[in-house]
C-alpha cells in the first residue's frame, strides 16, 4: 500500500486564554490528540464548527503552529521546526490558501508578481521560463492575460482568491492546506472557485486539506472527512459514508442539516444548545449536553475513538458495530 504524504500522531494544542491584563489563564485545548494521515492526491475534509480546532490543526500540520505533543511526518520525515532552513526548504511543497485573499497578497505588487513569488523563493526556475509559467498558472485558475499587470484591489474577491491559488500551485506542491478557502466569497462564484480547486488538484495529483464549516462544499471536493468537535475527531470516513449514514450524532445534525436538491429538509436533527466552550470542556462525551441520546456513560466517560466496520472510526459510547479501541 502506498505511504501516506502527512501523517499526525496525537496532536495536541493548548493556548493559555487570558481574560484582562491581570486575569488568570486558563487552558484551551484548541486541538486534542488528533491523528491522521493523507495520502498522496487524496482529498481531507474537515468539518466542524467554529472553535473546533480546524484552523489550528491546518497549520500544526504544516509546522506553523507548534504542537505541545505529538508528531507530524512529511514523506515519512518528521517536520523541521518552524522557521528553519529545513522547513523553509519544504514550503515548496506545501502551501497554504486562507479565507481572505487581500490578506493573503502584497497590496503593492501586481498579480504577477505575486504569482511567481514562490519561484523565486525556492530559485525554481531560470528567469527566461518564469513569465511563461507565470502565464500558464493565470490560464490555470481562469484570470486572464490582461490581469497580469493589476493590483489585487483591483480585482475581485473571487479573481483575488484565484490568484493566491495560482501562487500557492507556483512551486508544484504535494500538499495545499485550505482553510475556508471560498467562505468569503459570494455564494454564487464559491462553487466555481471550488470546482476550479478539485479539477487543478486533481490533473496535478496534489494532496489536499480542506477545512470548511460548509458541508455542501466538502461534499463536492473531499474524498474522505474528519469531523472534529473540541479539539478532537469524533467521526472520520470517506465523504460516501459520512454523507450517506453519519454514525455519530454529531455527525448526523451537521448532516441533516445540508440540504439536497430535489428533497425536502423533513427529518432533520437540530443541534441543541449552544456552540461548545473549548475553556469549558464538558466531562465525559463533550458533545453529551447537545446529544439527544445522551445516557449515563457519556457524562462520565470519554469515548475512545474506535474503528466501526472496516471504513470508519467514531468516538461514541453509542455507535454499534464497533471493533477494538484504535490505541491512543
Ligand atoms: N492564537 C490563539 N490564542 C488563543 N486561543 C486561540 C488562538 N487560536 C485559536 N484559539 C482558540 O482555539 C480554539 C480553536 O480555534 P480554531 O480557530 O482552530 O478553530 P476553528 O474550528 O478553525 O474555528 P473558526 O472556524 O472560527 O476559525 C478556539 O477556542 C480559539 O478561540
Amino acid at each position: 500500500m502506498a505511504a501516506p504524504l502527512i501523517k499526525a500522531d496525537g496532536l495536541t494544542r493548548v493556548y493559555q486564554l487570558r481574560r484582562g491584563l491581570f486575569g488568570k489563564a486558563t487552558p484551551v485545548r484548541a486541538v486534542d490528540g488528533v491523528s491522521l494521515e493523507v495520502m498522496p492526491g487524496e482529498t481531507l475534509g474537515i468539518v466542524g464548527e467554529s472553535g473546533s480546532g480546524k484552523s489550528t490543526l491546518g497549520r500544526m500540520l504544516l509546522g506553523i503552529d507548534p504542537a505541545q505533543s505529538g508528531t507530524v511526518t512529511f514523506e515519512g520525515k518528521p517536520m523541521p521546526e518552524f522557521g528553519t532552513a529545513e522547513w523553509r526548504a519544504l514550503r515548496a511543497k506545501m502551501q497554504l490558501v486562507y479565507q481572505d485573499p487581500l490578506a493573503a497578497l502584497d497590496r503593492r505588487l501586481t498579480i504577477a508578481a505575486q504569482i511567481g513569488e514562490p519561484l523565486d523563493i525556492h530559485d525554481l526556475l531560470p528567469r527566461e521560463a518564469r513569465a511563461a509559467r507565470v502565464e500558464a498558472l493565470m490560464m490555470d485558475v481562469g484570470l486572464r492575460h490582461d490581469q497580469a499587470d493589476r493590483y489585487p484591489h483591483e480585482l475581485s474577491g473571487g479573481q483575488r482568491q484565484r490568484a493566491v491559488i495560482a501562487r500557492a500551485l507556483a512551486s508544484r506542491p504535494k500538499l495545499i492546506v485550505c482553510d475556508e478557502p471560498v467562505s468569503a466569497l459570494d455564494v454564487s462564484i464559491q462553487a466555481q472557485v471550488v470546482n476550479m480547486l478539485r479539477d487543478l488538484q486533481e490533473a496535478n495529483g496534489i494532496a489536499m486539506v480542506f477545512i470548511s464549516h460548509d458541508l455542501k462544499v466538502v461534499r463536492n471536493i473531499a474524498d474522505r472527512v474528519a469531523v472534529m468537535y473540541l479539539g478532537r475527531i469524533v467521526e472520520e470516513a470517506s465523504s460516501d459514508v459520512i454523507f450517506a449514514s453519519p454514525k455519530h450524532p454529531y455527525t448526523q445534525a451537521l448532516v441533516s442539516s445540508v440540504p439536497v436538491p430535489g428533497k425536502p429538509l423533513t427529518g432533520r436533527t437540530i443541534l441543541q444548545g449552544e456552540p461548545p466552550n473549548p475553556a469549558n470542556r464538558p466531562s465525559g462525551c463533550a458533545f453529551h449536553p447537545r446529544c439527544p441520546l445522551a445516557t449515563d456513560i457519556c457524562r462520565t466517560t470519554v469515548p475512545a475513538l474506535r474503528t466501526i466496520g472496516v471504513q470508519r472510526t467514531a468516538a461514541c459510547h453509542l455507535v454499534e458495530g464497533a471493533d477494538a479501541p484504535i490505541a491512543a
